[in-house]
């Protein structure tokens, strides 16, 4: 990959790194104390094992949440050092961009003709002095001097050494020029792919396309949903702010908790006990506007792992049916074990294309249907840096026709007066209103329904135009992007 460039050709990632510091970029020799690692042996090790992760998903587009966890089982780091290891590879694959531009700038024969292990020691080092407050830059220049010297010949490392010194003389990076367009300016700034700037510029406007870029930068607030058969959000509440936890009440979702500092919830005895589920806020409204009541027949299409089926068995006080699908057999077990787990009996799971459904399903008369369909996931980039370098433009177009289809075929299996939720964890208007808007210019038998309070009131401003849906972005509430769409068949 050309080391310039935007990195396209990555492959995913699925992760809650805590990527940045949450800073834009910090003053260099700006630092702020702190107790991370300084730099010794360990530290050394881990960078090692951070940057053989970087060449890999550069060069061979491996899949860096994958790398990185068997590289951390076979690694006897400590749980800090195994945090560093995390925070370079996801901190280096967001903020590609921008340190690929500073780098531009003092790598005299560009940084696209260096060795992949070179050019991915400066992204490392430069991403540590740039972003990293609790370690100090000369730190990082050694380390990375250290591991020129172990890898290549001294000509190597004299360059490493001299690019890095050559940062830390230049001062407060990246140096942005007055005139360029908008979309450069930020595309640099908060490292975005240019296309997706300017795509979100056409969209939303140049404030709003920077603030979602900003905010794709930030690490993602931990939040969970409680299951409320088992226990009420005040009483969870209370329990987590008894055993020191920083949580409070989600503004979004009746049924949030926003935990800082707790660490993994799914390893709490909360989570084994089945009190709660981790959930993303914007996620939690879905089956809120779904809005099943007990008894009710309802089908999830594509419900793997099955987040919000769960959420509709508990708000269904797990009376009634659920069927749950999902185009992977080996994803049924996901659900099932979410289930079992929130001791939620009424959830039935299958495995067949969504589209197939129509055909292959006995009962054609469901109450409640959710499609929360396969999309880009362009919502969810502060979960997934890679996802940014790694879609493209006709991966959009090309997941919108298969919604449309989705939609059309699920819709045969709506009851009237039901209710069908259309849903996606991206910001692109081309996989959600426009997707509802083609469907309804088909189907005069199905309305856009507004949505009502409480919900409404907690979300108007989120609102497209009229019957359009609601569309969540990632700088609003600090949660992932997120569309929702109610349709009801009214014939
Ligand atoms: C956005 S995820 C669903 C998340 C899920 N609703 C939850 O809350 O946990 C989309 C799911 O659609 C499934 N999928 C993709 N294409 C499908 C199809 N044609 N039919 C059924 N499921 C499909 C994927 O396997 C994936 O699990």
């Amino acid at each position: 990959m050309s080391a310039g460039g935007n990195g396209a050709g990555r492959t995913g990632v699925n992760h809650n790194s805590g990527n940045s510091n949450g800073k834009d970029h910090k003053a260099l020799g700006g630092k702020k104390g702190g107790t991370g690692n300084k730099g010794n042996t360990a530290a050394a090790s881990a960078r090692d094992i951070a940057l053989d992760i970087l060449v890999k998903v550069e060069q061979q587009g491996a899949y860096s949440n994958l790398l990185l966890n068997s590289s951390l089982q076979k690694s006897a780091l400590s749980r800090e050092d195994a945090g560093l290891v995390t925070e370079l590879v996801y901190g280096t694959i967001s903020r590609m961009n921008t340190l690929d531009y500073v780098l531009e700038e003092f790598v005299s024969k560009g940084i696209a003709k260096l060795q992949p292990w070179v050019r991915n020691l400066l992204r490392l080092s430069l991403y540590q002095i740039m972003y990293l407050d609790r370690i100090p830059s000369h730190a990082a220049v050694n380390e990375a001097v250290n591991i020129a010297k172990k890898k290549g010949h001294q000509g190597i490392s004299g360059m490493v050494n001299g690019v890095l010194r050559s940062v830390l003389r230049a001062g407060d990076l990246p140096v942005i020029p007055d005139g360029l367009s908008p979309a450069k300016r930020i595309s640099i700034q908060y490292s975005h792919p240019i296309w997706l700037v300017k795509r979100w510029i056409t969209e939303y406007g140049v404030d709003t396309a920077e603030a979602i870029c900003a905010a794709n930068n930030e690490p993602p607030a931990v939040s969970v949903r409680v299951n409320t058969t088992m226990i009420s959000r005040e009483a969870l509440l209370s329990q987590m702010i008894e055993q020191g936890l920083q949580a409070s009440a989600s503004k979004v979702s009746p049924y949030g908790i926003v935990v800082k500092g707790g660490g993994n919830l799914a390893l709490s005895s909360w989570y084994r006990d089945g009190y709660l589920s981790v959930q993303d806020e914007s996620s939690m409204l879905v089956a809120e506007a779904v809005a099943p009541e007990p008894g009710m027949r309802v089908l999830d299409c594509c419900a793997a792992p099955g987040g919000k089926t769960a959420h509709m068995g508990e708000l269904m006080k797990d009376e009634g049916s659920i069927f749950a699908n999902d185009l992977h057999p080996h994803k049924a077990k996901l659900i099932s074990d979410q289930a079992a787990r929130l001791g939620l009996e009424t959830v039935v799971t299958g495995s067949a294309d969504a589209l197939e459904l129509e055909h292959t399903l006995e009962h054609h008369s469901f109450d409640r249907i959710l499609l929360d369909a396969p999309c880009s996931g362009l919502g969810v980039i502060r979960r997934k840096p890679d996802l940014k370098w790694r879609k493209q433009p006709e991966d959009v177009a090309s997941v919108a026709s298969l919604q449309g289809q989705l939609l059309q075929s699920v819709s045969k299996l709506l009851k009237p007066g039901g209710v069908l939720v259309y849903s996606t964890c991206t910001t692109e208007q081309t996989e959600n209103s426009e997707v509802v808007a083609a469907f309804l210019k088909q189907n005069p038998d199905f309305t856009s329904i507004t949505f009502t309070s409480p919900l409404w009131g907690r979300l108007e401003g989120t609102a497209l135009a009229e019957g359009e849906g609601i569309q969540l972005l990632p700088h609003h509430y600090g949660s992932d992007g997120f569309y929702i769409s109610k349709l009801q068949r009214v014939l």
